[in-house]
């Protein structure tokens, strides 16, 4: 028998997803999100960045305090003070993450932090080891890791392990990379690090070309088993991988991710409607899996498919993740098996092929001119048809709404 992998879902909706202008949370909304995302599922909460600010350092504290199962999380820079204030920020957690990074790009160390290879080198072994005189459990993150040199990031990573590091993120910060290499550069990694095996691997993809969630999958078939991820995509720029998609992708893909969650996607949607209630950032309705149009059917020939058998156009079902049901919206698109399904649905007998086509013919006339049709709109609609022509057997929209 084989023994299936487990997939590390870390979210960091509290964390990189606040760092999105216009999403700053209060401790108690950060409180309210952290239970929601324990309940989900999730293994990691990365709760805040304790140095940033004292509302920062209280809502990891905070919210190391209510979550129970969860490892909550707290980011630091590679300085002592930093690592020194998230320490002190979760102490009340009973199970706890320190996650310290360091650029490891040519780019940042030079015109952002102005230091060498060596120099950045020393700073990460020195935090990782400093971090883990206080906490077990560190990640240590090579910020620009896509665009960093694979020799060096290897060499960091390899040291890193050895100063005790227990995840080894390699982020994609700037959304550069493209799939099948990040996937290819990230196994390349792997087979460098001699020790790798005494680490997780872990990826953390921004989306600025709209590819985080590829990205991140694409690393995910090349080996990382930690996956860092915000609900709704939320994040600095254009966003993180959104963490409904990187789910249900390897829920739907089992064929190609044989891996396992402890998600239970049935909250997936509460959860995105909490967070956009959260920080006012609507979901756009067709975001995958949360958005309102995700398993909404307007075609009529989808409509026939859905209506034949579910699956000809659904990959999942949408009470899978929280939704009530697939919906079959009617609208101008919409064909004839959908629309008499529905105003059978609404108790009205459309008996001759006559009065379909007429009661067909009205509905698209109607749904031409791009207003929603609500129920009562088709009851009305049939029953002036029907009383135009003299026949007694639709019900009045009083009597059926
Ligand atoms: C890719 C990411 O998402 S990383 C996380 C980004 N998130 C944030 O920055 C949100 C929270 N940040 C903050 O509140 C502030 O930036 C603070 C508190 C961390 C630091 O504030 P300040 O001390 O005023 O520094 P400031 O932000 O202006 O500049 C950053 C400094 O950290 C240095 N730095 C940046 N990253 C790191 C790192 N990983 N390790 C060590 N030093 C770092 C920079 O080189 C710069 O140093 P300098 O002041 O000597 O030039
Ligand atoms: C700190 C790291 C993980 C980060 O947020 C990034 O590189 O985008």
């Amino acid at each position: 028998m084989s023994v299936r992998d487990k997939l590390v879902i870390f979210d960091t909706t509290l964390r990189d997803g606040e760092q999105s202008p216009g999403a700053t949370m209060s401790v108690s909304e950060k409180i309210e999100l952290a239970l929601l995302l324990e309940q989900l599922g999730v293994d990691v909460i990365e709760a805040g960045f304790a140095i940033a600010s004292p509302g920062d350092f209280l809502a990891v504290t905070e919210v190391s305090k209510v979550i129970k199962q969860t490892q909550v999380c707290s980011l630091a820079r590679a300085r002592e003070k930093d690592i020194d204030a998230a320490v002190q920020s979760l102490l009340p957690a009973s199970n706890k993450r320190l996650h310290t990074f360091i650029a490891t790009s040519d780019i940042h160390m030079q015109h952002k932090l102005n230091m060498s290879r060596d120099e950045v080198l020393d700073v990460a072994v020195r935090s990782v080891r400093y971090a883990r005189r206080f906490v077990d459990d560190v990640e240590f993150s090579a910020e620009d890791g896509g665009r960093s040199d694979p020799d060096f990031l290897a060499t960091v990573i390899e040291k890193v392990i050895a100063a005790g590091a227990r995840t080894i993120n390699i982020p994609d910060t700037v959304g550069y990379c493209v799939p099948h290499r990040f996937g290819e550069f990230i196994g390349e990694i792997i087979q460098k690090v001699s020790n790798a095996d005494q680490a997780i691997f872990s990826i953390h993809c921004h989306n600025d070309l709209g590819l985080a969630t590829a990205n991140s999958l694409a690393a995910i078939e090349c080996g990382a088993r930690q996956v860092e991820c915000t609900i709704n995509g939320l994040g600095e720029r254009a966003g993180n991988a959104a963490l409904e998609e990187i789910v249900m992708a390897v829920n739907t893909r089992q064929d190609l991710f044989p891996l396992d969650t402890n998600i239970n996607p049935r909250g997936l949607v509460a959860l995105s409607q909490k967070v956009s209630e959260v920080t006012g950032f609507a979901v756009q309705p067709n975001k995958a899996i949360v958005g309102k149009n995700a398993f909404a059917h307007e075609a009529g020939i989808h409509q026939d498919g859905i209506l034949k058998h579910r699956e000809t156009y659904e990959i999942m079902r949408a009470e899978d993740v929280g939704w009530q049901g697939e919906q079959i919206v009617l609208g101008k698109h919409s064909g004839r098996n959908a629309f008499l399904s529905h105003m059978q649905a609404l108790g009205v007998a459309l008996d001759s092929a006559e009065q379909v086509e007429q009661a067909f013919d009205a509905f698209k006339r109607r749904a031409d001119q791009g207003q929603p049709l609500t129920d009562q709109h088709l009851l009305h609609m049939v029953s002036q048809l029907t009383l135009s022509q003299g026949q007694p057997e639709a019900p009045s929209p009083a009597k059926t709404s």
